[in-house]
């Protein structure tokens, strides 16, 4: 049977209305799609506590996250990922790359212009929808 595991991911906006978007490097699981930072949530966490964790292991700032903003489970070829969208913003510190290949900050509306890990695609077509109404 397939591994099934809980993902969180950030939707930091900036004053401009930007989104922080991350690249997955050639390392990583996944390579080469953008994402939401982030990463999986641990036994007994809570997904603002995951994703407060995650956000400052991987980009070395301090966020504050929010509420899930979306949630989508999909099946890839060796594991089911269900990925929680989060609202976050930034409390302290700059998001600066470690782990991931690039960071973007991208207007919500050019989001589509990115290829997206498939588990975020609905988050983005509906963030993009959001910000073009
Ligand atoms: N962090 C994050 N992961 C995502 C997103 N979309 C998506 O499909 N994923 C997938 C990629 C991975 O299979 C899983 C998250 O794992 P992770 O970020 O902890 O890192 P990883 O797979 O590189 O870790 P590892 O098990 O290979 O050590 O969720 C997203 O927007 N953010």
């Amino acid at each position: 049977m397939k591994k099934h595991v809980n993902v969180v991911a950030a939707v930091i906006e900036n004053e401009q209305n930007e989104v922080l978007c991350a690249l997955r490097s050639h390392e990583m699981s996944l390579p080469n799609v953008w994402e939401f930072a982030g990463g999986k949530v641990e036994q007994g966490e809570d997904l603002q506590a995951a994703l407060e964790r995650e956000i400052e292991e991987e980009l070395g700032c301090l966020i504050q996250a929010g509420d899930v903003i979306h949630t989508n489970t999909h099946e890839y070829e060796k594991v089911i990922v269900t990925l929680h969208c989060l609202h976050a913003t930034i409390t302290k510190g700059e998001p600066t790359a470690s782990e991931h290949a690039k960071l973007l900050w991208l207007p919500k509306r050019q989001l589509e212009s990115l290829q997206w890990a498939p588990a975020d695609v609905p988050a983005v077509e509906s963030l993009v929808k959001a910000a073009v109404l």
